[in-house]
């Protein structure tokens, strides 16, 4: 059974090339224009394989089986316009964020649009550049429908792709989305010459932060030691092929960072703060890196407000 992927950037474009070992993938993006040299420049170096069908036209978008790889800032709105012609299938969400506007997980904006659809989420430690190069790596399908879920994991798993499955969306979603948060956090941590001492703490303190919000969402704490969580915070803080790495790295020394590449722990690091307040929940962490994205606090506060903070039980 084909698949399809909406969004068109490095990772929607990586996950065609790797379904495409099994069969036909349609890849829809908005701006299409590089098709005909079978090189997308957001997945540079990597040659689309010919059973891939790139369009720009959704109505093509037949398939019961759906990927969503749009930046989670974006899926809100693409789904307003766009929601209900899809509304039905198998809707599987690989956004990595948490939608500023309502503060909600992109499975929560998917079932929202589409009520009618089965909404799974696709997460874990993946650089497109890896998964287009056919290099391995396992990753959570998570499914709220046990049956729907294995299904998709048997569906979606590829010759390099390993899926484990879940049926606990909100643990998956959650894992993928504050990892980005930590990441730009410990790319500050080195970015500003802290060390990697420093880097550990703040991986480790961060989890902790991952682990008391999710909770506070209904989520498994097994779900979050596992891929969608600490497999991805772990690629994700030691990597410099993360862009919430890098940004972070940019942060911390003070320099400026390229505003049009999608750094999805920034916007998510602005609503977990607004998630902190809402809920009572102490996330220092996340809370100083909404500060520092938005430029309301430098780095050096930052790490004073840290160690500054009263000394308590691990
Ligand atoms: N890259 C990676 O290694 C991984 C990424 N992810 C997640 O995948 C998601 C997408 O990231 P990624 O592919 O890397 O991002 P990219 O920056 O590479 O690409 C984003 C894509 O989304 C498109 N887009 C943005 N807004 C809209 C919109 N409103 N309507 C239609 N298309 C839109 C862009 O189109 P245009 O080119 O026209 O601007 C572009 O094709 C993120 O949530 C990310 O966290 C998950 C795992 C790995
Ligand atoms: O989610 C990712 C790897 O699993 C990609 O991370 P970045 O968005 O930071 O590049």
């Amino acid at each position: 059974m084909s698949v399809a992927v909406i969004g068109a950037g490095a990772f929607g474009t990586a996950l065609a090339v790797s379904l495409a070992a099994k069969g036909p993938v349609t890849l829809w993006g908005r701006d299409t224009g590089w098709s005909e040299s079978r090189e997308n420049p957001r997945l540079p170096g990597v040659t689309l394989p010919a059973n891939i069908h790139v369009t720009s036209d959704l109505a093509q978008i037949t398939q019961q089986t759906v990927l969503l790889a749009l930046p989670a800032q974006s899926l809100g709105g693409f789904l307003a316009a766009e929601g209900a012609r899809l509304d039905g299938r198998n809707l599987v969400s690989c956004a990595k964020g948490i939608d500023l506007g309502t503060l909600e997980g992109p499975s929560v904006l998917i079932r929202a649009a589409c009520p009618a659809a089965i909404v799974a989420v696709l997460t874990g430690p993946s650089f497109a550049a890896d998964i287009a190069r056919g290099l391995p790596t396992a990753l959570t399908l998570a499914c709220a429908d046990a049956d729907a879920a294995k299904a998709l994991q048997h569906q979606l798993s590829t010759p390099n792709l390993r899926l484990y499955r879940t049926t606990d969306v909100a643990g998956a979603e959650m894992g993928g989305a504050l990892k980005n948060v930590i990441a730009i956090a410990a790319g500050a941590a080195i970015g500003a010459g802290y060390g990697d001492s420093a880097r550990a703490a703040v991986i480790t303190r961060g989890f902790a932060e991952m682990q008391r919000l999710a909770a506070a969402m209904q989520a498994q704490p097994e779900t979050l030691a596992g891929l969608s969580g600490l497999g991805d915070l772990v690629l994700t803080c030691t990597s410099e092929q993360s862009r919430n790495f890098r940004y972070g790295q940019a942060l911390g020394a003070g320099r400026d960072f390229d505003a049009r590449t999608t750094v999805e722990g920034a916007a998510t690091a602005r609503a977990v703060a607004a998630l902190a307040a809402r809920l009572g929940l102490d996330l220092p962490i996340s809370t100083l890196i909404a500060g520092l994205a938005e430029g309301r606090i430098a780095m050096e506060q930052a790490l004073q407000i840290l160690l500054n903070r009263p000394l308590k039980e691990e």
